[in-house]
């Protein structure tokens, strides 16, 4: 089977304007040890080349690279050609993969006591991928190539790789067994003692998004790892040839290639793998409602990491207008809106509306182009479905544009794609909080698109209210540093009907708090993921790897000696 992932026929146009200045962008790219591909070369634009596709995404089973008999011809995001070719596995071909994660026991391929000498070469690998990815070559390599099918801009697809690299330099040595730290808590009687461990699910499924290529699998992939699992991973077709590409890096660093299988495969099919293969645990990276369907088909052996309707609260100090500014502009424009973290409601307190804080974050919008990616096609709507929420939300009364509300001018990303500038609509408080507007307002649209509002000093608990509703906290942030804000007191109690506190009052996962503040942009070091629901996952500190990716196993140790004069007692 052949197919084109796209709706609408392929374009076979000239090079496009924003696709020039890709070029203009590039770098010289070297051949690298490991890799199969060059990323600059990734085009369906060269002339006289009619099969000049990317070169195939692989599938990799039980320690082979295979292809499929099912292919799937992605489109360039800039300019609607041809560019890659997708192996992907179809519902006939998954057995391969059940058998593989069959294969693996549920105490995992190593635990605190078996192979634990595959906990140091963890340490070893991680030494080794991270060293790679510290060379300019392979870190621009690796920013060209997600740039390429994510596209955002250079140094946004950059910090992933630094991410990525610093995580690694994070696991390193001995730090992959002390993942595995276990602990001990003395008993009732002589011989007896309790001793806590973190034990592997053993077979696990990983599947993850389009908006980091990079980032999200390998920080996931190797939690897993670490911990004794064997995992299978899926990223999404759209940009899984990043992440193949990083599988050879991992190879080449000494990665045993049975430890994991790579697979590409449209959602149904993968559904069925997993139904079939019954991984112990899948860790989710996605849209809620994939989410919940896979919480129930997989009886709840989940962790998600799914939607963010993100919010930031400006509290009532005014400072640094043009910091705020540009971090808000940050938190909702970069990567074009497409981070599960970006910022999608602002709350203003009265105090900033009198600042330049909107005209400044007008200015700071129109600063971003095509040509250098700082706005760019937003890969899961339309450009007519963003428009159309935007003018369902017009119609609500005291609703207006604050900026952009159009499609980009001069682009040619394809129509199956958005191409919108960086949106802001203010809607007035009172009207969000109504039922029917809620819904919504808080519609969460993965693009370059946020609500602003404003509340009045006596309207944070409506705030509050609005936060409450909402279905998914990933990232917030509250802009202030007034700790009377941020937390309770006295004095801010008497003029509220109830605590403003605002950290007190909410829940989300990965808050930032202070004049500085910031929804997006979570290194490695920072935990990340959503609060508030037993089934939320974490990514990047040995705390997310621990909660996700490993289990709590108590072996209580009963050695006797049973005491001298001990007699059979009465029953009980
Ligand atoms: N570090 C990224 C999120 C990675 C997602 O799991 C951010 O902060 O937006």
């Amino acid at each position: 089977m052949y197919r084109v992932v796209a709706s609408r026929a392929f374009r076979a146009g000239a090079p496009q304007k924003a696709f020039g200045c890709w070029f203009n962008l590039s770098r010289s790219a070297h051949t690298l040890p490991f890799a199969t591909l060059e990323a600059d070369e990734i085009s369906g634009s060269k002339p006289g080349e009619v099969y000049n596709l990317g070169r195939m995404s692989s599938i990799l089973v039980q320690g082979k690279w295979t292809g499929s008999s099912n292919w799937s011809t992605l489109l360039d995001p800039l300019n609607g050609e041809q560019f890659i070719r997708i192996a992907e596995v179809g519902e006939k071909e998954i057995q391969p993969f059940v058998e593989s994660l069959s294969k693996c026991p549920k105490h995992g391929l190593h635990n605190p006591f078996k192979s634990p000498e595959r906990y140091l070469l963890y340490g070893d690998i991680s030494t080794k991928a991270a060293h790679m990815l510290s060379l300019p070559k392979v870190s621009n390599f690796f920013t060209r190539l997600i740039q390429r099918v994510s596209p955002k801009s250079y140094q946004q697809a950059l910090g992933e790789v630094q991410v990525t690299q610093k995580f690694l330099e994070n696991f390193c040595g001995d730090q992959v067994r002390f993942l595995a730290r276990s602990f001990a808590v003395p008993g009732n009687h002589l011989g007896q003692q309790s001793h806590g461990y973190r034990w592997p699910y053993g077979p696990v499924a990983i599947i993850t998004p389009f908006n980091f290529p990079l980032e999200i699998p390998v920080l996931q992939l190797m939690g897993a790892l670490y911990m004794g699992n064997k995992p299978i991973l899926k990223v999404d077709s759209k940009v899984s040839i990043v992440m193949e590409q990083m599988m050879r890096l991992l190879h080449y660093c000494g990665l045993p290639v049975e430890d994991v299988d790579f697979i590409n495969s449209d959602g149904k099919t993968m559904n069925k793998l997993l139904m079939e293969a019954n991984p112990r645990m899948t860790l989710f990276t996605g849209s809620s409602r994939v989410a919940e369907k896979l919480a129930v088909d997989l009886k709840g052996r989940v962790k998600l990491e799914d939607a963010g309707f993100d919010w930031k609260i400006l509290g009532p100090d005014v400072n640094e207008v043009d910091y705020v500014s540009w971090v808000c502009d940050q938190d909702a424009y970069a990567c074009s809106g497409q981070k599960c973290s970006a910022q999608s409601v602002l709350f203003m307190h009265e105090n900033w509306s009198s600042t330049s804080l909107l005209s400044k974050m007008k200015d700071l919008a129109d600063r971003r182009k095509l040509e250098d990616l700082t706005v760019g096609p937003v890969l899961t709507f339309t450009t007519e479905a963003m428009l159309e929420h935007m003018n369902k939300l017009l119609k609500v009364p005291g609703s207006k544009l604050l900026f952009g509300g159009e499609e980009l001018k001069n682009h040619s990303i394809p129509s199956i794609y958005g191409a919108l500038k960086p949106t802001a609509i203010f809607v007035p408080l009172e009207e969000i909080l109504k039922d029917g507007n809620y819904e919504l307002v808080t519609r969460e649209i993965f693009g370059p698109f946020q609500i602003v509002t404003e509340y009045k000093q006596d309207q944070l608990p409506l705030v509050l209210n609005a936060l409450e509703r909402m279905h998914a906290h990933l990232t917030a942030a509250v802009v202030s540093n007034d700790p009377l804000f941020l937390q309770a007191s006295l004095k801010l109690k008497k003029s509220f009907s109830h605590s403003p506190e605002v950290i007190g009052n909410t829940v989300n996962g990965t808050t930032y708090a202070g004049l500085r503040a910031r929804t997006t942009g979570a290194p490695q070091n920072h935990w990340f993921g959503p609060s508030g629901d037993p089934r939320g996952a974490g990514i990047g500190t040995p705390e997310a790897i621990k909660l996700v990716w490993s289990s709590h196993r108590e072996i209580i140790y009963d050695y006797g000696p049973i005491p001298g004069n001990w007699e059979i007692p009465p029953s009980t």
